[in-house]
């Protein structure tokens, strides 16, 4: 799938008397790596959520994103708790030829073996992480949403998990919300910093 242009047109966002975007435009290049970064309560789920279509701007518009080309990983884990790794995988994956030895195989880069024949309830909060990354990561799209994917995860195993995002972006427009300093540097991703409100956002996004 090719990775168009996304980005927020004039975007205004208020949760009742609170002001998160005032006209906040942002473009992001196709097949091109961001990260978000804000204070927390800055934005960067709100953005993310509207990018995803879940949430309604007051105004304003998001342009580029295809319905149903887009990957996406919340911020709470949302895995089916009774499936093991590999079946929650398989569960979203909409290409029913992707066999369980190939899932297994992706899952062994970032996971213990025995960890892929567990149900996920039983995982620790970082696998549990891992396999909401895989499902994202694994999902064929044109746009990945990462929101918070390295919360619990120690500097080595991050570096793996990073490892294995960066090599199935394959192309595709990464955008990664995050309070990790060293993320952007570790993703090879440009850094966007989203203003307190009323400004513009900081950064490199084109
Ligand atoms: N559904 C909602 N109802 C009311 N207020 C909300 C809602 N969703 C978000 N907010 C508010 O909007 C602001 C932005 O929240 P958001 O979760 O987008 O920030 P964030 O940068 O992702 O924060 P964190 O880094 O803590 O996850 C916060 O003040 C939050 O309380």
């Amino acid at each position: 799938m090719r990775a168009s242009r996304v980005g927020v047109e004039r975007l205004s966002k208020r949760f009742g008397m609170h002001e998160v975007f005032d006209e906040l435009s942002l473009e992001f290049a196709g097949g091109c790596s961001y990260c978000l970064r804000a204070p927390s309560g800055g934005g960067k789920t709100t953005l993310l959520r509207i990018l995803m279509g879940l949430e309604r701007p007051d105004s304003g518009r998001v342009i580029g994103v295809r319905r149903g080309a887009i990957s996406v990983m919340f911020q709470e884990d949302r895995l089916s708790d009774a499936l093991t790794p590999v079946e929650n995988v398989a569960l979203l994956h909409p290409d029913r030829r992707v066999s369980r030895r190939m899932i297994e195989a992706e899952l062994a880069e970032i996971l213990p073996l025995r960890a892929l024949s567990q149900s996920v309830v039983e995982l620790s909060g970082g696998m549990r992480r891992r396999v909401a990354l895989a499902c994202a990561m694994l999902f064929p799209s044109s746009l990945v949403l990462l929101d918070e994917p390295f919360t619990g995860l120690d500097t080595a195993t991050k570096r793996e998990v990073i490892d294995f995002v960066r090599a199935r972006l394959r192309g595709r427009t990464l955008i990664v919300a995050t309070h990790g300093a060293d993320d952007a540097e570790m993703l090879g991703a440009r850094t966007v910093t989203l203003p307190t409100s009323g400004g513009g956002a900081d950064g490199d996004a084109v």
